[in-house]
């Protein structure tokens, strides 16, 4: 499974954006983070075209919960999408780098009124209200603007989408939004239209992330719909925009079937139109945040193979430089991935190994049984499909250092993140030996 500008080259060694991953290995150390810039770029147009040919009121914003790198902000600020920061960290980032405040989403379900202050002061696009304790510290920020302060209401729209447990967010019992059933969602909008200096542009749902099918699309925006009619006809206003949050999902093994990028929208988009004549409304500008389906496929981490423990008859582990800190997804979700012995690229499998990582726990295992051509101590090991929610949610856990991030494109690597050092580690340790 070769993704974006992934091949084999003369060398039999797996080479992306025109640059052998084996020279990237030996340059840049290992583990490392790879990003394929042109399948980024590529996805950003693919979502964005797709998007506004169904329908030309629209918008896509990037969820940076993803990846997030000031380079990264560079890349979506010039493909034209906006922005989803999720934290005041997110939101540093992004300014830092120079995005335009006025295309960025700001999402929590716990901002702080810091947070909040922060995202008030730099003009962010629109705030994500989740919750009332939020909604009462906006009422307060807004009341030293002079410009209202645009938002959005989350809701929860009660749709279970056929994913891991864990990462569902749009089911009524969650810690994500105002909840419809229990009228919370019409008391925000009471709340919100009270306010002088707030200004309720729409509503905003998200649920769930890994999702295969249509059918929870159909679904959110049947309810986002009838939500807004109801809306319209208690309070007499009209909703303007209607964000159906991110959730597309990607292959990482050939078990995984997600829809094409077509599909997905084409679903989308096409219930929204159904249900704005089914119920006589104007239909919303539609808004998505893709987040996976942007970097997920485009990013590979490298690792080189260190210990091998071989257990006859039962299992043969292969333990590489990093782990769990660098890739938390197994041991969180499960999660599985396909891999490649990047300097044996083109070979066929010879044997069934299992990766562990390197850390001291036995569940830090990156792939259970997986084949490979026979595998030897320095071989370089390629994981693919780390893009997403890898770097973003990596750790120092055993004070491993963070890996570099590098991307590549047309044959030239550019680092834009460096490799952590033992210094690093201790850098914000105050304790002085006396
Ligand atoms: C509010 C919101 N928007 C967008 C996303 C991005 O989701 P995904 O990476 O599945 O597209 C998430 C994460 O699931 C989210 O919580
Ligand atoms: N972090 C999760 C997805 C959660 C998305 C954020 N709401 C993953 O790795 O799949």
């Amino acid at each position: 499974m070769l993704f974006g500008t992934a091949r084999i080259n003369e060398l039999n060694h797996l080479e992306i954006g025109g640059c052998d991953t084996v020279d990237l290995a030996r340059e840049f150390g290992t583990p490392l983070y790879l990003m394929d810039e042109e399948y980024i770029r590529k996805n950003c147009r693919l979502y964005k075209h797709t998007l506004s040919k169904l329908h030309e009121n629209s918008e896509v914003i990037y969820a940076g919960k993803a990846f997030l790198t000031m380079g990264m902000c560079k890349i979506i600020e010039e493909e034209d999408l906006s922005l989803d920061v999720v934290s005041g960290g997110e939101l540093y980032t992004a300014i830092s780098a120079e995005f335009p405040a006025k295309r960025i989403y700001f999402h929590g379900n716990n901002k702080s009124y810091e947070e909040l202050r922060m995202a008030v002061k730099y003009g962010v696009g629109r705030i994500i209200v989740d919750n009332f304790y939020e909604l009462e510290m906006l009422k307060d920020l807004a009341k030293k603007q002079r410009s209202k302060i645009k938002i959005l209401l989350r809701i929860t729209p009660g749709i279970e989408a056929h994913t891991h447990d864990y990462i569902k967010t749009g089911q009524l019992d969650s810690k994500f939004g105002f909840g419809l059933e229990n009228g919370h969602a019409v008391m925000a909008v009471e709340h919100a239209l009270s306010s002088k200096g707030i200004k309720l542009m729409g509503f905003h749902c998200h649920i769930g992330s890994q999702i295969f099918e249509r059918e929870p699309f159909n679904m959110a925006a049947e309810v986002m719909l009838k939500f807004a009619r109801d809306i319209h006809e208690s309070f007499g206003i009209e909703t303007s925009e209607i964000d159906f949050g991110g959730g597309f999902g990607i292959k990482y093994t050939d078990d995984d079937r997600p829809l094409s990028v077509e599909n997905y929208l084409e679903t989308l988009v096409d219930s929204v139109k159904l249900w704005s004549e089914k119920l006589n409304i104007r239909v919303p500008k539609i808004l998505i945040e893709p987040g996976r389906a942007i970097v997920g496929a485009a990013g590979t981490t490298l690792y080189t193979v260190g210990s091998i423990k071989n257990i006859p008859g039962v299992r043969k582990y292969i333990s590489v430089d990093g782990g769990m800190s660098d890739n938390i997804r197994p041991a969180l979700y499960g999660a599985k991935y396909s891999a490649m012995i990047a300097n044996k690229a083109g070979n066929p499998p010879e044997e069934k190994v299992s990766v562990a990582g390197k850390c001291c726990e036995s569940g830090d295992m990156l792939i259970w049984d997986i084949e490979l051509p026979r595998v030897v101590p320095g071989d370089i090991l390629a994981i693919f499909c780390t893009g997403a929610y890898h770097y973003t949610m990596s750790s120092n856990y055993n004070m491993l250092p963070r890996p570099a991030v590098v991307f590549v494109k047309d044959g030239s690597a550019q680092l834009m993140v460096q490799r952590e050092t033992y210094e690093d580690l201790l850098r914000n340790e105050v304790f002085k030996n006396q």
